[in-house]
């Protein structure tokens, strides 16, 4: 049966039904197509103005997608469980497949300034057509809201011209690296300084064990960047991460590569993991594995990444009746760092939900502090940018499952700008030069697949 023929029969049958039990409801027809597209190439050559992209670390599924079935955003702060409330209403266990795909800023309490206004508060939002690739197949899904009182023709009409409007015809990608001048840091190098010099001060008189203090480095692009053919640049260098693409309006997109999952959930179970402590990458399979050795035995990065571990310990406490928490941390070997990595699950006691979870797990001590509060304070009064979505809840949710990751290694393309983020861990040991040349190694993932003439500005 040809697509058109499809669609038009889904429509008018979802209706049918809908108009019994007269519901409201997000549903999904999948088609299956050419196992050889790429999602994110595929994405790159479609013309609509928001888009959304997900690659999961394991690879289980990747999804590319165009406009939005339903779009949950709101520039206000919002009650976690008023979202998450608003966010199953039109899910159904018929089409478990739907999902909604957005994120929620990392501060509550701070209005989003440049460059995050046009992402709000929190976005979320189920895509249009996908593009859906998992170990099945790759498929081309088409996801609807559907009122009972919708007329059939206005539908499928307007469907069957936004189907038109796909591109499936892919060229072959351009390879060359996008170019960037000028660099501004914020905080400087010098005022970089400062802030850890006045953290360790707190860390000396004992109200702050940790706090992760972070920079904003913003880039002059010449010419322009697609922000999908600078994330597939990142992609093909990158192992165990993440990748994300959110495009809320024609010029600017928040992209990243992350390799730290805030958590992810399967009905009552939940698996969460600290990520903290860092060491770059060897040029050579001896400095490789010194960094390691060095990494895996260092008393201050062990005590950076246990403070972590204590944190999410204290809150699955809470949250579940069974926890289990690694003994040692292991290695996370990325690209250009390498990490110390610890894996943690439990059992969630009985009507916890995905709001309670997201409430009181960020922002976990890798990118917040300890104790977090205290540490939030001190981010608020040193760092002079708004954090907007990074190091952010960036996830998906469906009706009985949901994961987030935690929007690290990331940056906002806005017009001829690259605006890139990274933080490190500050604790009683820690040396200023050491954290920044820290920050230096956690955006090279993207300062790698790109030239750059740009020179720090140190005052
Ligand atoms: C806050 C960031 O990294 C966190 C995650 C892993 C290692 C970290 C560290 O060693 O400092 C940070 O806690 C970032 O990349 O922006
Ligand atoms: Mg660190």
């Amino acid at each position: 049966m040809c697509l058109h023929r499809k669609i038009i029969d889904f429509i008018v049958d979802e209706l049918k039904t809908l108009a019994e039990n007269s519901q409201s409801k997000i549903v999904r027809l999948e088609v299956s197509i050419d196992h050889d597209i790429e999602p994110l190439h595929w994405l790159s050559q479609q013309k609509s103005i928001i888009k959304t992209y997900w690659s999961d670390r394991h690879d289980r599924f990747e999804m590319a997608g165009i406009g939005s079935a339903d779009l949950v955003f709101s520039r206000e702060k919002a009650s976690s469980h008023v979202l998450f409330k608003r966010l199953r209403k039109f899910l159904s266990c018929k089409y478990s497949c739907v999902r909604y795909y957005g994120g929620i800023c990392f501060s509550q309490n701070q209005i989003a300034s440049y460059p995050w206004q046009d992402f709000g508060n929190h976005f979320f939002l189920v895509p249009k057509f996908e593009v859906f690739k998992d170990q099945a197949g790759t498929y081309l899904a088409l996801n609807l809201l559907l009122h009972h009182s919708d007329n059939a023709n206005k539908k499928i009409q307007q469907t069957l011209q936004e189907l038109a409007a796909i591109n499936f015809n892919l060229p072959h990608q351009q390879c060359e690296k996008p170019q960037l001048s000028k660099r501004v840091d914020f905080p400087n190098q010098l005022q970089w300084y400062n802030n850890v010099n006045k953290g360790l001060t707190y860390l000396d008189q004992g109200i702050l064990e940790k706090v992760v203090l972070a920079r904003q480095t913003e880039f002059t692009i010449v010419d322009s960047c697609q922000p999908e053919h600078l994330l597939s640049l990142i992609q093909k260098e990158q192992n165990c991460s993440f990748q994300f693409c959110f495009q809320l309006d024609r010029d600017k997109a928040f992209i990243g590569s992350t390799p730290e999952r805030l958590y992810w959930r399967q009905s009552s179970q939940i698996q969460t993991e600290a990520i903290a402590g860092t060491r770059p990458r060897g040029a050579s399979y001896q400095e490789d594995n010194n960094f390691a050795k060095e990494l895996l035995s260092s008393p201050k990065e062990i005590r950076e990444h246990k403070l972590v571990l204590k944190g999410l310990q204290e809150t699955l406490s809470t949250l579940c009746h069974q926890v289990n928490i690694a003994e040692d941390p292991n290695l996370l070997r990325l690209n250009q760092v390498q990490h110390l990595y610890s894996h943690c699950s439990g059992i969630l006691n009985p009507e916890i939900s995905d709001a309670d979870i997201i409430n009181q797990l960020h922002p976990t001590p890798a990118v917040g502090g300890y104790p977090r509060q205290k540490a939030l304070e001190l981010i608020a009064s040193l760092e002079t940018f708004s954090r907007g979505f990074y190091a952010s809840p960036i996830g998906w949710v469906a009706l009985d499952s949901a994961e987030f990751l935690v929007s690290i290694r990331s940056g906002l393309i806005q017009r001829n700008k690259l605006i890139l983020f990274a933080g490190a861990g500050i604790i009683s040991d820690s040396q200023p030069e050491a954290e920044w040349e820290e920050l230096e190694n956690k955006i090279r993932n993207f300062l790698q697949v790109v030239s750059c003439q740009a020179s720090v500005d140190i005052i």
